[in-house]
């Protein structure tokens, strides 16, 4: 699917069907969630990596349920919880309460002390809402987290992959396993993100069948 189709369906499941954003953004962390602890250890810590929007907001669900599924989790955020808003916001609180941990990291030497080498690195930094090649504290953390030799894991897409073209930028999570929601991206299909998708998996998120049959997707 190309990044505005898929966009669409998660508005025209919130618009025209009903199903609160909230819900579809719990189906996505929860089935990401339930994937990651398919290919990790128990023993492995995850620390996932949280950005501006609802990429990053997957990544507060997808704490709490691998929390649930005995997993050592801890999140960084590169924007503080209380300035997010909409569905993110509302997880990130719920994560704060939980009492999941959470390191804000907003200069480069507070994300040189959080990303390191004993965890697995989620990505949820920029997912269909990014355009062009990170910039500013995102570069950094795709080039420190690129830079450990732990395991990664890339929500809807590496942070710094083009969605419909799968044209990396200079600077791209290489991911060693890619959870995408509701169906591959296009740009999946590019030989040149093979490096940085790693193995795909694909997750869905509750939205009803005749809606992805507009789509193609079914
Ligand atoms: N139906 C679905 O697929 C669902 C998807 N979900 C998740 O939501 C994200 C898309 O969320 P959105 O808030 O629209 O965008 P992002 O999280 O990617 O954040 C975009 C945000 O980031 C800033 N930004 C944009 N480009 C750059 C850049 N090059 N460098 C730095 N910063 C950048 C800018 O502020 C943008 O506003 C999707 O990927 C899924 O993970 C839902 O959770 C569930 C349904
Ligand atoms: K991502």
């Amino acid at each position: 699917m190309k990044r505005d189709e898929v966009r669409q369906v998660d508005s025209i499941a919130i618009n025209e069907y009903g199903i609160s954003g909230l819900v579809l953004m719990e189906n996505a962390g929860r089935g990401a969630a339930e994937r990651i602890a398919a290919w990790c250890d128990r023993s492995d810590a995850v620390r996932i990596l949280c950005g501006p929007g609802n990429n990053g907001g997957d990544g507060y669900v997808i704490a709490r349920h691998l929390e649930l599924l005995g997993f050592a989790v801890d999140l960084v955020a590169l924007v503080p919880p209380e300035k997010l808003s909409g569905d993110a916001s509302a997880n990130a609180m719920i994560a704060q309460r939980s009492g999941i941990p959470i390191v804000t990291a907003e200069s480069v030497s507070e994300l040189e002390q959080s990303i390191d080498g004993n965890h697995v690195l989620v990505d949820c930094l920029l997912g269909t809402g990014a355009k062009g090649a990170p910039r500013g504290l995102y570069h950094d953390a795709v080039r420190l987290a690129n830079a450990t030799d732990r395991k990664r894991v890339a929500i809807d897409l590496p942070t710094g992959l083009d969605c419909d073209t799968g044209q990396p930028s200079e600077m791209t999570f290489r991911a060693d396993l890619t959870i995408t929601f509701v169906a591959a991206k296009d740009g999946f299909q590019n030989p040149d993100a093979a490096p940085f998708l790693g193995h795909v998996e694909t997750v869905g998120i509750g939205v009803p069948r005749v809606l992805l049959r507009r789509f193609g997707v079914v």
